[in-house]
């Protein structure tokens, strides 16, 4: 049976100044992908790691130019020049705490960052160091952008095992002992081809156990399978990219639109795509922003949220994201606030909680951007 295709609401699509001013919610964003060029620069003179570029406009665009080599594996090459920088306390309250700076300045209002706690262990630290250090910048960050009497940004921590690694037990556990400190799930990333979601189920089925939430990175480098198995043996709450599900959905001639069993179980389910356009474009995954599956599952109705995955690696942010898509697709604010409440719901935070961002945040922010648009 054919599905209903919607189409993006009627308005002028967003200006780039709109995307900046609209308050945004980011699921999917990696600590060790979004550092400061200038940061890399500060802490690698400090411990004496070698860096290809040493000025700080130089090594950004080397980093844009290395990680957009239409492979995820050298893209992913790339982080041992953030890992190397992120390896005591101080240099992770630093680095999360400027992070949680550069979202506020971007307009995002709630972030959910992640890393993997075992790629900062090289020095000495311990998992529980880590995670310490990295709260540690995050609360200052948080304290920081309350300071003019505005609710300010919210972030917290998702903690990542690395798939080619076995240590996922251990951080899952780590990520339920620090459940109620500002860690709200787990995922697992890296190299997907070769290490799939169910070589790490005992991580999985306890996380499950313990009524706690997790992400996967799936169907981002790989297909179908890569996808079925995070949901369907893992219990994945929501899926780090998934844009391969546009494999199992099926475009007739006439524009009919058909969906598999899988497309249909994860739009039925409302199981959140954690989309990051700019990424894939660099990764391969997708050829263009505008031939980017996040068109037609949109149009699906697919519960679609964006992303920006490595602000550093890909040069991007969610202003340019919601931008560059407001170019492709024609997006206006309406599409922009539906992506956001749709990032806002799926969030690993208590539903009161996420309600409360949507009402008293996310609703009258727009209302007021519509309005000043009408004026
Ligand atoms: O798009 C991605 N796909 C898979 N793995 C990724 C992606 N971006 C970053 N990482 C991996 O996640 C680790 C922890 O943050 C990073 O060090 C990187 O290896
Ligand atoms: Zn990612």
């Amino acid at each position: 049976m054919s599905v209903v295709l919607t189409e993006p609401s009627a308005g002028p699509p967003v200006t780039p100044e709109q995307a900046r001013l609209a308050p945004k919610v980011l699921l999917h964003d990696h600590l060790d992908g979004g550092l400061r060029p200038q940061t890399i620069v500060e802490l690698a003179a400090e411990i004496g790691h070698e860096l290809p570029e040493t000025d700080a406009e130089a090594l950004g665009a080397w980093f844009a130019r290395m990680a957009d080599s239409g492979s995820l594996v050298s893209y992913l090459e790339t982080f041992d020049h953030t890992v190397a920088v992120m390896q005591t306390g101080p240099a992770l309250t630093r680095i999360a705490r400027e992070c949680v700076e550069d979202l506020a300045a971007d307009g995002v209002v709630y972030a959910e960052v992640r890393y993997a706690p075992e790629q900062h262990v090289e020095n000495g630290l311990t998992l529980d160091e880590v995670v310490a250090a990295v709260q540690e910048g995050f609360e200052q960050g948080m304290e920081a952008s309350r300071s003019d009497g505005g609710p300010g940004i919210v972030l917290r921590q998702l903690l990542t095992a690395m798939r080619h690694q076995a240590r996922s037990r251990e951080i899952a556990e780590l990520s339920v002992a620090w459940r109620d400190r500002g860690v709200a799930g787990f995922d697992i990333a890296g190299a997907e081809a070769g290490y799939p979601p169910t070589r790490h189920l005992d991580a999985f089925e306890y996380l499950q156990r313990e009524n706690s939430h997790f992400t996967i990175h799936a169907g981002e480098a790989f297909g179908l399978p890569s996808i079925w198995e995070a949901i369907q043996w893992c219990g994945a709450d929501r899926l780090g990219h998934g844009v391969r599900i546009i494999d199992d959905i099926t475009v007739a001639d006439d524009g009919s639109v058909e969906l598999g069993r899988l497309a249909a179980y994860v739009r039925d389910n409302r199981i959140p795509l954690e989309m990051c356009p700019a990424s894939n474009v660099q990764t391969g995954a997708a050829t263009s922003i505008a031939e980017h599956p996040i068109g037609l599952l949109t149009r699906l109705r697919f519960r679609v949220t964006v992303n920006t995955d490595n602000r550093l690696m890909s040069s991007t942010s969610m202003t340019s994201e919601f931008t560059h898509l407001a170019e492709a697709f024609g997006y206006g604010l309406r599409d922009l606030e539906w992506f956001t409440v749709n990032a806002m719901k799926s969030a690993f935070l208590p539903f009161d909680e996420r309600l409360a961002i949507i009402a008293d945040v996310i609703k009258p922010r727009y209302a007021a951007l519509a309005g000043s648009d009408e004026a």
